[in-house]
């Protein structure tokens, strides 16, 4: 697909990434529709974050290029990039010192000057983001102290607040209970907004993703709708366990059942 078309918001170009000397990420080439929510899976160190990062501009590519609606992405300024791009990572320690209301309204940063600036409109979106995100009883709380699933909650509505096209989640339902991992995904689904994610969770994954790629080895081996991916044999081929693979009863999507009784 090309540069110039705009059903792209996201686009890697031959992208291939080394980090401390070990080949992460080999020439990835595939793009990602505008709206659609694409899930990485795969196993543990594979690459889904380094290509994700790469995404967010935490790390620069080897070589390639990663585009965002048909712009390089190291030919914008950073705060175009923020405008472009939420990302919900795997470190905060930097918010530490910070209420939850404060997080979460740093997520407003690349639309304003400064913080004082914040305008109703700006406090308001950081309420919706906290509901959304079912944060909102949490707003007075120190975010140091919450426990993981409730910093988690804070940061992806920090992520909701900034309200860019392209929203990136890495491993978005991470410490949540049950009920938080559905809504949440459902949450960032309900944006209507293109979202990228890395999920570990593949029934979660094959809920709500409208397409998914397994990565291996810094490659992407196999990319498709959920029916397409979650199959038995490719489940079996890239994470090395056995399992049955049934509809769920009521919306169809696949479902997996782990069985070590049929490890391959
Ligand atoms: N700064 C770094 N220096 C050297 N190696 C790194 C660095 N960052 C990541 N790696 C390595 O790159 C590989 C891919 O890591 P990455 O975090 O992208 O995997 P992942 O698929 O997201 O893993 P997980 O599912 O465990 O989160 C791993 O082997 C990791 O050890």
């Amino acid at each position: 697909m090309s540069r110039s078309d705009h059903r792209s918001a996201v686009e890697y170009s031959d992208v291939s990434v080394r980090l401390g000397g070990t080949q992460i990420v080999h020439d990835l080439t595939m793009s990602v529709e505008t709206g659609r929510f694409f899930g990485f899976i795969g196993p543990n160190g594979s690459g889904k974050s380094t290509v994700l990062r790469c995404l967010y501009r935490a790390l620069t590519p080897t070589s390639g290029d990663v585009a965002i609606n048909g712009r390089r992405v190291g030919a914008s300024s950073l705060r175009e990039n923020a405008r472009q791009v939420a990302a919900l990572t795997q470190s905060s320690t930097m918010f530490l010192d910070f209420t939850v209301a404060e997080v979460i309204r740093t997520g407003r940063l690349p639309h304003v000057r400064m913080l004082q600036s914040m305008s109703a409109d700006d406090e308001e979106i950081c309420a919706r983001a906290a509901e959304d995100a079912g944060a909102t009883d949490l707003r007075d709380r120190l975010f140091s102290e919450l426990s993981g699933g409730e910093a988690q909650r804070v940061l992806v509505a920090r992520a909701f607040a900034q309200q860019t096209p392209i929203l990136v989640l890495d491993e978005p339902t991470n410490h949540l209970d049950v009920k938080h991992q559905y809504a949440v995904m459902r949450a960032a689904r309900d944006r209507g907004v293109t979202v990228i994610a890395a999920l570990h969770d593949l029934n979660v994954a094959a809920q709500f993703c409208t397409d998914l790629a397994i990565v291996f080895d810094g490659r992407i081996v196999l990319r498709g709708t959920p029916a397409e991916v979650l199959t038995v044999a490719a489940i079996q081929k890239w994470f090395g366990i056995g399992c049955h693979v049934v509809p769920h009863p009521r919306t169809a999507v696949p479902q997996v059942i782990f069985d070590e009784g049929l490890n391959p």
